[in-house]
């Protein structure tokens, strides 16, 4: 299925500035881009926020073109559809790769330290620039649930529903692999202290072949891979470095994602989400209803952990409705099953939860 392309594509630069972050740094100027699909003068619908995880884009289409489009739950003709690039990533919105006026060159590894509250800060001042003082929904999957909820904690008053799909604070063993994937890009001696003109690709490689690892489910990897050689078929059995076939398939992502991905935003953004969390008293001040997904296989976010946030939800008397999806694609779900999201989305978007 072809995604469909962006309305409109524009870049906002922030009227804020210095734009002061949470953990103490600053950024002289931020610009974020944005990708819109429909018109939000118009859209009988309103306007929905889409918010992408942590390597997607602005282009929400690209990524969730099962739900975006003519005829797809979110549908350009209804609703008018934005996605933000978040701050720090490398799709648009200033981030390590932004050049640092000071300096003459890019921020790099001297880039500041940003949360998801930053973030979203920031998108809900390029929305008011834009002439956009309420949202119908934000949603998001991951770090763009994340960002979902924290819209919802923080500007209590801008939006309808929040709709966060395989996210909350993220559990120790989530802490402890990101741990492990900044350390592979950190001990790339091509980092250079965050200074390269060539990406670590080494480092960066292999932090994806981690994360590709903690967003699939076990079955799923029996299923596709089980013991097989991998596609060149060298018996994995008689050399250290023959490949058994899921080995193959995560160094081709990883190979993949060093093209399309740079090494210090991957560290900034999974910063980002580490330091993600939520207290009672954030979540008292919630008006929008809420409503929130787990994913069945998902063992970096575990489908439990969602329930417990709907629980904490309630306890505060937050308006909450809680779904599973029932899937062997693990955290990646949320990308990978459109047609079982649909449904939940839906229901946010339509149902007053009990
Ligand atoms: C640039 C931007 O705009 S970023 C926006 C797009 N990206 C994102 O949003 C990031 C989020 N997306 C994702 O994480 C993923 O793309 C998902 C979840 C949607 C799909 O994930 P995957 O599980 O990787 O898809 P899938 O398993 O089909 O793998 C596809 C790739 O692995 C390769 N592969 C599959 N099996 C094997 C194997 N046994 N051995 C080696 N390679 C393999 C495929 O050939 C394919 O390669 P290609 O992408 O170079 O064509
Ligand atoms: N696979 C997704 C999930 C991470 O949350 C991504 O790369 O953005």
């Amino acid at each position: 299925m072809d995604a469909i392309e962006p309305t409109v594509e524009c870049d906002v630069t922030l009227d804020e500035h210095p734009f002061r972050l949470e953990a103490g740094g600053e950024l002289p100027e931020v610009t974020l881009r944005c990708a819109w699909y429909g018109q939000p003068e118009t859209a009988p619908g309103g306007v929905i926020l889409v918010c992408h995880a942590l390597t997607g884009s602005a282009r929400v289409a690209d990524w969730w073109g099962g739900l975006v489009g003519p005829g797809r739950l979110l549908d350009p003709a209804h609703y008018a559809i934005v996605g933000i690039n978040v701050l720090g990533s490398c799709y648009g919105s200033t981030g390590p790769t932004t050049p640092d006026r000071q300096r003459g060159r890019p921020y790099g590894a001297r880039f500041p330290l940003v949360t998801i509250g930053d973030m979203v800060r920031a998108q809900y001042l390029a929305l008011r620039q834009l002439g956009i003082l309420r949202l119908t929904a934000v949603i998001g999957g991951s770090i763009g649930g994340m960002q979902a909820l924290r819209w919802a904690t923080d500007f209590p008053a801008v939006l309808d529903v929040c709709c966060a799909i395989g996210a909350t604070p993220l559990p120790a063993m989530g802490l402890a692999l990101n741990h492990l994937q900044r350390q592979a890009i950190l001990s790339d001696p091509a980092w250079q202290d965050g200074d390269y003109t060539t990406q670590p690709v080494a480092g960066l490689a292999l932090a994806r072949a981690i994360a590709m690892c903690s967003y699939k489910s076990a079955a799923l990897f029996d299923a596709r891979f089980g013991r097989r050689p991998d596609r060149s078929g060298e018996d994995p059995r008689k050399t250290l470095t023959g490949r058994y076939d899921v080995a193959g398939y995560l160094d081709h992502q990883g190979e993949k994602f060093v093209r399309r991905f740079d090494a210090n935003s991957y560290l900034v953004l999974s910063k980002a989400m580490d330091t993600f969390d939520l207290t009672d008293a954030d979540l008292a001040r919630i008006r929008a209803r809420i409503h929130l997904v787990g994913l069945s296989s998902d063992w970096l976010f575990p489908a439990a952990g969602v329930r417990a946030l709907a629980h904490r939800l309630r306890a505060v008397k937050v308006a909450v409705q809680y779904d599973e999806i029932t899937t062997d694609h693990g955290h990646d779900g949320f990308l990978a099953e459109p047609d079982a999201v649909a449904p939940c989305l839906r229901a946010a978007l339509t149902t007053q939860p009990t």
